[in-house]
């Protein structure tokens, strides 16, 4: 199949290239560029030489109407403009960024402070969380790809959620990010000096992932409560590792969350429950598609801490893109994403 990268240059397209490089299915990747048309893609990125020594080209609606698939990973604000004139009907669409995942205009527009993509867009795109939502994804012509701190904290959540293992009011969600998931641009909030030897919470109470989250709890769990989820920039490159604390419904056990997760998992290979641990990180996920999830119960307050991890770029953003090309195509799930985690 022929698939093309629309913003190829930043982080989530340069994972997209190195994930899709060696999926079995792929046999053309064609990189698309807002700023640099005809520079060649390996004097931009030295570590591709021989392998993308190909020119950047023009982002054109006939040249990516004969594509199977593109992935558009451009940021809030522009996808919502980009997009909506690319869709022809047939060539397959999965947007990175936020702005086909909310449903409602307003709240885009309230937590995004920008203009919200057309209606009619926005009402046939279908979220892609990869293991909620696999009947919808599979018929999908346009698929707003999750954010990458929903993704963690939805996977861990949800399964409980549904169950009433927890209460759904008073949920406390402390998630943490490596730099990278600001993407390429410099700015101070990423520069070396103000994040080396540093960390620093940031966005408090006005991230705009806080009513993705809620969005989808509501869809999948049937559970609205307001959330209370705070962010914090880490000094690594990638990596979320997002903490949840909620309260236990009454009598509920360790083992009934663990059992609960295990369950509703058992089919789907890139979500693993880790039961005892004497310490869990962002770098038993790192580069790979997995999501691991903890939970442990404070008996002494009735609370749980439930803990997720996953790579920003890959789970987070690129590899989950190409899992739901894969269910989206009737592939295996796991195809092009087999990657052992780095680790060291
Ligand atoms: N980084 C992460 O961990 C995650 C990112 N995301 C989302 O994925 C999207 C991409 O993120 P990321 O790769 O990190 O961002 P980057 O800033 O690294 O890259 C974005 C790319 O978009 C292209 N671009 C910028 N402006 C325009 C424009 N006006 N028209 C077309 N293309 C444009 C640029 O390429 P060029 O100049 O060549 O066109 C740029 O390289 C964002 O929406 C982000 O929110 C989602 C989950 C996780
Ligand atoms: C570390 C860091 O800065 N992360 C970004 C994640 C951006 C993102 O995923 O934004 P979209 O909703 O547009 O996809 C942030 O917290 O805003």
């Amino acid at each position: 199949m022929k698939v093309g990268i629309v913003g190829a240059t930043g982080y989530g397209g340069l994972e997209l290239i190195r994930l899709l490089h060696n999926h079995q299915k792929v046999e053309k990747i064609e990189l698309f560029t807002s700023s640099d048309e005809g520079a060649i893609f390996s004097q931009k990125y030295a570590h591709l030489k021989k392998l993308y020594d190909q020119p950047l080209q023009k982002i054109e609606a006939a040249t990516l109407a004969q594509l199977d698939i593109v992935f558009t990973s451009t940021p809030s604000g522009v996808s919502s403009k980009l997009l909506p004139p690319l869709l022809n009907g047939t060539t397959k669409f999965i947007d990175l960024s936020g702005d086909f995942r909310l449903k409602n205009l307003e709240d885009y527009e309230k937590w995004y402070k920008k203009e919200a993509a057309p209606s009619e867009v926005i009402a046939q795109s279908i979220y892609g969380l990869s293991e909620w939502n696999k009947e919808a994804i599979k018929e999908a012509i346009l698929i707003a790809n999750p954010g990458c701190y929903p993704t963690a904290v939805l996977l861990s959540l949800l399964p409980l959620l549904k169950e009433k293992l927890i209460h759904a009011s008073g949920l406390i969600i402390d998630a943490k990010s490596g730099v990278s998931g600001a993407g390429n641009k410099p700015s101070l909030m990423t520069h070396y000096s103000e994040t080396n030897e540093n960390t620093a919470i940031y966005k408090i109470h006005e991230h705009q992932h806080i009513p993705e989250i809620e969005q989808a709890m509501k869809m999948f769990a049937n559970s609205d409560s307001p959330i209370t989820f705070t962010t914090t920039l880490v000094p690594m490159t990638r990596g979320i590792l997002a903490t949840s604390y909620a309260t236990l419904t009454n009598g509920t056990t360790e083992e009934q969350l663990y059992n609960c997760l295990v369950e509703q998992y058992k089919n789907n290979p890139f979500v693993r429950i880790v039961r005892e641990t004497a310490k869990f990180g962002t770098n038993q996920v790192y580069g790979s598609n997995f999501c691991d999830i903890h939970v442990k119960v404070d008996s002494r307050t009735g609370r749980a801490a439930i803990v997720a991890v996953i790579d920003n770029l890959v789970k987070g953003a690129a590899g989950q893109a190409i899992q739901n090309m894969n269910i989206q195509f009737g592939f295996d799930e796991t195809t092009g994403l087999t990657e052992v985690p780095l680790f060291i």
